[in-house]
């Protein structure tokens, strides 16, 4: 909801929990027609023969579910975007629960309810602390029956429900938690038992176009991985070899450079009790994908030769 209450308290739970994102984003870049959108194509299985030049940035997103043991991700098909909100809430809302119930034994949870105040559980450790705090809130008389001995807590189960001022329980409490309930197991099918973590995997489609370089700067970040595409057919250009004044060849330097400029670790030396060597390892991750093979006139050799010059 939009009010202001609302908002506040929804900041407010932004602050008080945190989860990790498992996004993961691969960044395509080369020189115009190296062949990037039709790798991209090819890796999804898609047909080739309509690709046309790219404009600005071209982002796919492909939702997963990742199993966090063998760490195969699958793809997930177009409502999985409500379902994992839902089961993002829903795993959050049940641990706050469930710490309630386990924290004290035997847990007597009380729903202090005011009107236009959030629901509160209050739990009897807590309780003269939260309500000489809160002193506004109206505590619900105490259950004629004595307090059930503590059960392993139950997935989907809302509040425990006490006997309250009808007021009071016909209001917010109850039915927010019902409504909570609802949408998050009724309508999206939410398994609270699912283990498995969801991740958004966005591939990003750079274009080529040497006009479109200034900007892709803000887009480079250290968390990514990069693909860059070469040809490698004009390795083979005059002067190729041994000359950085190959275009093709100097794009591709350029984005090598561009991509480390982000780089998080630091060339290391590393120091050993003989000698001191030079660590390679760079971030962010960079894959090299050579394209136009099939149009390449030179040896092998003499195109690694070109590459190899560059130091990379
Ligand atoms: N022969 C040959 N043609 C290719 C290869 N890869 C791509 N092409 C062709 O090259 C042209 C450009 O390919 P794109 O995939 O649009 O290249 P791009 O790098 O995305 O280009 P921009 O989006 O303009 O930066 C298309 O006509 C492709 O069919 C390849 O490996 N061999
Ligand atoms: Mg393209």
């Amino acid at each position: 909801m939009a009010d202001k209450r609302s908002i506040d308290l929804y900041l407010k739970l932004l602050e008080s929990g945190s989860e990790k994102k498992r996004d993961i984003r691969l960044v395509v870049v080369g020189k115009k027609g190296a062949g990037k959108t039709s790798l991209i194509r090819r890796l999804f299985g898609e047909d080739i023969t309509d690709v046309t030049s790219t404009n600005g940035i071209e982002i796919h997103k492909i939702k997963c579910k990742a199993m966090s043991d063998d760490g195969i991700w699958n793809k997930l098909d177009d409502n999985y975007e409500e379902t994992q909100t839902h089961a993002r809430l829903f795993k959050e809302y049940l641990g706050k629960l469930q710490d309630k119930r386990t924290i004290k034994e035997p847990v007597e949870a009380h729903i202090a309810i005011k009107d236009n105040t959030p629901v509160i559980f209050v739990d009897e450790s807590k309780k003269s602390e939260t309500v000489s705090k809160q002193p506004d809130i109206i505590k619900p008389p105490k259950a004629a029956e004595p307090p059930k001995a503590a059960e392993p807590p139950k997935a989907a189960e809302p509040p425990a429900e006490h006997p309250v001022n009808p007021q009071q329980s016909n209001q917010s409490s109850e039915q927010a938690a019902r409504d909570f309930e609802t949408m998050l197991t009724a309508k999206s099918k939410v398994d609270v038992h699912d283990k498995e973590e969801y991740a958004t995997f966005m591939l990003w489609d750079f274009a080529g176009d040497e006009e479109f370089y200034h900007t892709h700067q803000t887009f480079l970040s250290q968390d990514a991985m990069y693909l860059v595409v070469t040809k490698l057919n004009e390795a083979d250009e005059p002067n190729a070899k041994g000359n950085i004044s190959n275009r093709s060849v100097t794009l591709f330097q350029l984005w090598i450079d561009s991509i480390h400029c982000y780089s998080r670790l630091e060339e290391q030396n590393i120091v050993s009790d003989d000698k001191t060597t030079t660590s390679d390892d760079l971030d962010p991750p960079v894959v090299i994908v050579g394209t136009w093979k099939d149009a390449v006139t030179l040896e092998a050799d003499t195109v690694f030769d070109v590459y190899k010059f560059l130091k990379i």
